[in-house]
């Protein structure tokens, strides 16, 4: 991100605009994000092989497997990075695959990165306006100019990145810059960023890497909280099997690149498959 995106404005408070907190729930509707038979081949690794399984509106969805299982792969396979060699994936009734990369946040698909991907010199509260920039038809240039739909589109933007902060627990660190926070404070701000448009679906990629235990489980029941709030569904890849027991509706365990298990978080951790994959291989 250049730095001609970043907020010019200093950042004004908390409602502002004296109207209601705009994080309504998600549009979710109907939509459910459904893989058919994904496969995807490099050289002569098989990474995915056939792999098919539905995220229902507003459900968490754990997708779990050892060290090269091919969680990654199908996570940049939903967000258009790589391309299935054969397979489909549906975003309700619209074909993902034939989607621009980054046209997946005006469809409602919002990500966080293992990684992070916030900007160390912006501050807390700018890093999370640039999720919510990327769907908002608020140009800087009219916003800037102060045409009156691009202002209100502006204010609802920063309101709205108001609540996710204090909802967070990232007010105090709003107007610092991200660089120098503590980790897990970026991974919250992660999430604000993600959750700054509105997602119907949330990918999160292993959300509770690098966290601490109770930082684990703190995320845990702000994911339910906020799914709850929101109305968004997620796909949660983790290694952190108490995070993905704990909080999904429904989980998916891959082993090289095949389904191995799909059912209830309950069943999970007795069944045999998953179990010999884990034991197979080093988590
Ligand atoms: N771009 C690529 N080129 C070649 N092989 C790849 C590529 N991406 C993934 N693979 C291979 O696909 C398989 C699945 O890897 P992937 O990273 O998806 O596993 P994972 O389940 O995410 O593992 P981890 O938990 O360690 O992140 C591995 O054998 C990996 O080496």
């Amino acid at each position: 991100m250049s730095a001609t995106t970043r907020s010019t404005d200093p950042p004004e408070g908390p409602g502002t605009t004296g109207a209601p907190a705009p994080t309504r729930p998600a549009p979710a509707g109907d939509r459910a994000l459904r893989l058919r038979d994904v496969t995807i081949t490099f050289g002569g690794v098989t990474a995915l092989d056939g792999v098919s399984f539905e995220v229902h509106p507003g459900r968490i969805c754990g997708l779990i497997g050892p060290n090269g299982a091919g969680k990654t792969t199908l996570f940049n396979c939903i967000t258009r990075i790589y391309v299935p060699s054969s397979g489909q994936i549906l975003w309700g009734d619209t074909d993902l695959l034939r989607l621009r990369p980054h046209a997946l946040a005006g469809a409602g698909i919002a990500r966080t990165f293992q990684n992070l991907a916030l900007f160390g010199a912006m501050s807390v509260f700018d890093n999370a306006m640039v999720g919510g920039t990327s769907v908002s038809r608020v140009g800087l240039t009219s916003g800037a100019l102060g045409w009156p739909p691009a202002r209100r589109r502006q204010q609802a933007l920063r309101d709205r990145a108001w609540h996710l902060l204090d909802r967070l627990d990232l007010l105090d660190v709003a107007e610092r810059p991200a660089a120098g926070l503590p980790f897990g404070t970026l991974k919250r701000v992660e999430l604000a960023r993600a959750l700054m448009s509105q997602p119907a679906l949330l990918l999160l990629d292993e959300p509770a890497g690098g966290l601490t235990h109770s930082e684990v489980k703190d995320l845990g029941s702000l994911i339910t909280s906020l799914r709850d709030e929101l109305g968004f569904a997620a796909l949660l890849v983790e290694h952190h099997m108490g995070l993905v027991l704990g909080i999904s509706d429904h989980v998916v365990a891959l082993d090289f690149g095949r389904t191995i298990f799909e059912g209830s978080p309950s069943a999970v951790r007795d069944n045999p498959d998953v179990v010999r994959a884990y034991l197979g291989r080093a988590a």
